[in-house]
């Protein structure tokens, strides 16, 4: 093929990784010189509420380890001193500004989905465009694009079941061919002399408990956890949903910053769904969900601030102070939902089931606004994506797409038993009921004085009393939901 031009700049966002990388791919076969960079975007990094923050963590330490991946990629291909060129300030000036010193063509980027990060790109196209030089951006993130899975009558689906049909349909091959970004690396660029990576203090940022916590970084660890995975994946529609268990990939947060590529795990999937392996099918319906909610968050942006179905922003959601607090913190008396939001605070990771399961406790049982529960979510959570966080809250509080139907209400107690049946996820995060009977820990209320006592636990002292009663708050919520009925029906 002929090299028409000659430099480019490559924008990595979300997508911290040098194999199978789009827009990577396409600037190294259109252009002799290719540099990469990565912005530590302070629009992003001064809104964050803590300087303690384990994505920051998790992205800067990404960022070393792909300077070192570009830099040996390079040599293999005879370019010696490639690599990350790293930025800090406001992204989109800083872009411009780097595009402009380098003299480049054209700026290539991976396509971003959220509001504001669409309008952030139309800004550097605008300004890229004042000085000549082009801005494309590519389909990476997601496995079909927001429009090439459409009705019949060219519409976005809002219902999951006939999305994912017209989904599996449309996921052929072609679309999971791995982009080979190797074979085109000797046209890589040799970095600029001066190219300091900045430290995570020099960030304004302090170490968190990352490094203690089971979850290889960067692109060498997202490796790591898909072997891991692919050991296990046959059995993940019977395990994925007991938190006790390791029956899930904890492969989000390198789904969200693009440490791993979601063609290569999703092809990994799909060959062996088509053999019959029902692991993973499952699998692959939840790599479905993920592109369903990047989809309606590009069609339906109102979801940001607004229920999906508009009838449901007329729900009197309470304040409840002290119910809210009570959530945060993991002591509501409940304790798997107690036993979640732990796991949250201490690990930034929460298994799909109890996310589900405290979604619905503070919305149903506590009646508490689901933006609220979204946002502690947005500032907690390690995977935090603006799409699947806003789809799995509104479906757990029935405003969403698809969602669960309002009178269908987690019972706390029965999940807990059913899905932590011997009680072994609550032992680990909530210590102090460990000596707890099986068939007592999913609710030590229900448990005599006595009874506690021999197991060390004084209700209100050591743990504390449900700071709702289910069945009660399980009518006030048809209650506050009843007028929608005649909608729904
Ligand atoms: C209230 C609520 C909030 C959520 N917030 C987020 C979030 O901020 N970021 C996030 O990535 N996921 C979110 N999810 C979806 C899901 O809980 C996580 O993706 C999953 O728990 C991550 O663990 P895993 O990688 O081991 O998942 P696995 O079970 O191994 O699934 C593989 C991948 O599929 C995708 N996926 C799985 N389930 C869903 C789903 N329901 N919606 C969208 N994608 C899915 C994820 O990318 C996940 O990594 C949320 C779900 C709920 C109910």
């Amino acid at each position: 093929m002929t090299i028409a031009a000659d430099r480019a700049l490559v924008w990595i966002r979300r997508d911290l990784r040098c194999n199978d990388h789009a827009a990577l791919y396409y600037a190294l076969r259109r252009f002799k010189q290719v540099y990469c960079a990565f912005v530590f975007d302070t629009d992003i990094l001064h809104a964050l509420p803590s300087k303690q923050d384990r994505r920051v963590e998790f992205i800067h330490a990404s960022v070393v380890q792909l300077h070192e991946q570009l830099r040996a990629l390079g040599e293999q291909s005879g370019v010696q001193g490639a690599g990350l060129i790293v930025r800090y300030g406001p992204a989109s000036q800083c872009i411009v500004q780097l595009a402009s010193e380098l003299g480049v063509q054209e700026v290539l980027t991976n396509r971003d989905y959220e509001p504001q990060a669409m309008a952030r790109d139309q800004q550097v196209q605008q300004a890229l465009q004042q000085l000549g030089i082009a801005f494309s951006d590519y389909k990476d993130q997601v496995l079909l694009d927001r429009n090439e899975v459409l009705t019949q009558q060219d519409k976005p689906y809002s219902v999951f079941t006939p999305y994912k049909r017209a989904w599996l349909q449309k996921l052929d091959a072609f679309q999971l061919t791995p982009y080979p970004v190797e074979r085109h690396a000797h046209h890589l660029a040799t970095l600029p002399a001066q190219n300091l990576l900045p430290t995570l203090e020099e960030l304004g940022f302090v170490r968190t408990n990352l490094h203690t916590l089971l979850l290889p970084i960067g692109m060498q660890g997202a490796q790591q956890l898909l072997r891991d995975f692919l050991s296990r994946m046959h059995l993940y529609h019977e395990a994925r949903d007991y938190p006790g268990r390791k029956g899930v990939s904890y492969l989000s947060v390198h789904l969200r910053f693009g440490t791993i590529s979601i063609r290569q795990i999703a092809q990994l999937a799909h060959e062996r769904a088509a053999q019959g392996d029902e692991g993973a099918q499952t699998w692959l319906s939840e790599l479905a969900w993920r592109d369903f909610y990047f989809m309606i968050l590009w069609h339906h942006p109102h979801v940001v601030t607004q229920s999906f179905r508009p009838e449901y922003d007329g729900v009197q959601w309470d304040e409840a102070p002290a119910l809210w607090q009570a959530w945060c913190e993991g002591r509501t008396g409940y304790p798997l939902v107690d036993a979640a939001m732990r796991q949250l605070l201490q690990t930034g990771y929460m298994h799909n089931r109890l996310r589900m399961v405290v979604a619905s406790f503070l919305t149903k049982d506590l009646g508490i606004d689901w933006r609220r529960g979204e946002q502690f979510f947005a500032q907690h959570l390690n995977d935090y994506d603006l799409a699947a966080n806003n789809g799995g809250w509104q479906w757990a509080a029935s405003t969403g797409c698809d969602a669960q139907p309002w009178f269908r209400i987690f019972n706390p107690i029965t999940q807990s038993q059913r899905f932590d049946p011997d009680g072994r996820f609550i032992r680990r995060y909530v210590p102090e009921l460990a000596r707890l009977p099986d068939k007592h820990i999913h609710f030590p209320a229900s448990m005599q004085p006595q009874q506690l006592q021999a197991c060390g636990v004084q209700l209100g002292k050591d743990y504390p009393q449900p700071i709702v009663d289910h069945a009660s708050a399980r009518q006030r919520t048809l209650m506050r939901f009843h007028f929608l009925s005649q909608s729904d029906s």
